[in-house]
């Protein structure tokens, strides 16, 4: 039987200051794949895997389903739930995607292709997993919890990977490349990838004050989140730790309050656990962290990096331009850097299937 649906899956941010590998917010910026599998028509598809794909808007991303993340990762989860190394997508799949989240920059682009991939297997393969279960799929191959969870559930989230038995950490802890699936000239493993352990990832939603609009401010070049991760440190002073979690336990309910309190919530964004270590890589982010304030732009309530950067976010309930013309003239003044800025609405659904 012939079907066409849509999956949408939104852009995300994560830590938000102190939060580092914890919090995120869905933003209602929305990657679209659109679906059509036709397994009765002849097949016209030269993919190794029977899905063609095509692709739309932000940046370039490989069109072959062994090598782009979304068909990877929808293979991953093909093969594991078939126990087949081999397995394929129904014959006459074809993915048109559409995509406005910019990629390298912080707005969890990979997050929300391997949240769509999840969902494109579950749905052409008709798995029938609920989102916590397709949630431990997505965190075998994103391994921080953060912005696949605001991806997958949306609204602002609160999220850890739970202590394992050693059983299921031999599970979880295999390398991503024997997870996703490479290109080989010739099929070469037999042997499927396992299925994840159950309820890797816990997670809670947060209320948040509607007023409060998020605006991110998007340099116009990449920071991989490898490279962004590779900089950080193993190890934490005390102080700085206590530091993170001081403001986080504030912050998680300062950002719900009606009004919101602009001076806590602006103090309790701050952070000593990542964004110090990562301004080596985005030129002037220390200064442009510190150049408005409540005090400075009215309607300010806080600002961080966006994920592992480069994209600032600024929380505010009004002043938008003001706050964003700051930090473009800044990032355009001091490193000739051109930006894109967008004032986003959280998206509180999350990922959802659309059938025509
Ligand atoms: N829609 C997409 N389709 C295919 N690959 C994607 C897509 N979105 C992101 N990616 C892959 O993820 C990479 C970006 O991931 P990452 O460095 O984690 O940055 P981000 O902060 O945008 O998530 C891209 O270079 C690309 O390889
Ligand atoms: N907690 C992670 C979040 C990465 O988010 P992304 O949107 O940059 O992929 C980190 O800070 O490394």
């Amino acid at each position: 039987m012939s079907r066409e649906f849509t999956i949408k899956v939104p852009a995300s941010s994560a830590n938000i200051g102190p939060g580092f590998d914890v919090l995120g917010v869905g933003l209602a910026l929305y990657l679209e794949l659109k679906v059509s599998v036709n397994p009765s028509f002849p097949s016209t598809i030269k993919d190794p895997n029977h899905c063609y794909l095509s692709y739309d808007s932000e940046g370039s991303v490989p069109l072959g389903s062994d090598e782009n993340l979304i068909t990877r990762t929808a293979l991953y989860v093909l093969r594991a739930c078939a126990r087949d190394a081999t397995a394929k997508f129904p014959e006459n799949t074809h993915v048109h995607v559409v995509n406005p989240i910019p990629l390298g920059r912080g707005l969890g682009s990979s997050g929300a292709a391997v949240v769509a991939g999840v969902m494109l297997a579950n749905e052409v393969a008709g798995l029938g997993f609920d989102k916590q279960r397709m949630l431990d799929f997505c965190l075998m191959i994103e391994r921080h919890p953060d912005n696949i969870t605001a991806a997958m559930m949306g609204g602002f989230c609160g999220s850890y990977l739970r202590d394992m038995s050693a059983e299921d950490v031999l599970l979880r802890d295999v390398p991503l490349s024997e997870v996703l699936p490479e290109k080989k000239p010739e099929p070469t493993s037999s042997v499927a990838p396992q299925e994840p352990p159950q309820d890797i990832g816990r997670h809670v939603k947060y209320h948040w004050n509607p007023a409060v609009k998020c605006i991110a401010i998007i340099p116009q070049f990449e920071v991989s989140t490898a490279s962004s991760r590779a900089v950080l440190p193993d190890s934490y002073l005390r102080a700085d730790v206590i530091f993170n979690l001081q403001r986080l336990s504030v912050l998680t309910t300062a950002l719900s309050a009606n009004p919101p309190d602009a001076k806590l919530v602006y103090a309790a964004m701050q952070d000593k656990i990542h964004q110090p270590y990562r301004a080596g890589l985005i030129p002037g982010l220390t200064e442009i962290l510190s150049s408005v304030t409540p005090e400075t732009h009215t309607g300010l309530l806080g600002i961080c990096l966006s994920g592992a950067g480069p994209t600032i976010l600024a929380l505010a309930t009004e002043g938008f331009d003001a706050i964003s013309s700051e930090i473009t003239g800044r990032f355009k003044r001091e490193n000739d850097i051109d930006c894109v800025v967008k004032v986003l609405e959280l998206a509180h659904e999350g990922a959802v299937v659309e059938y025509v």
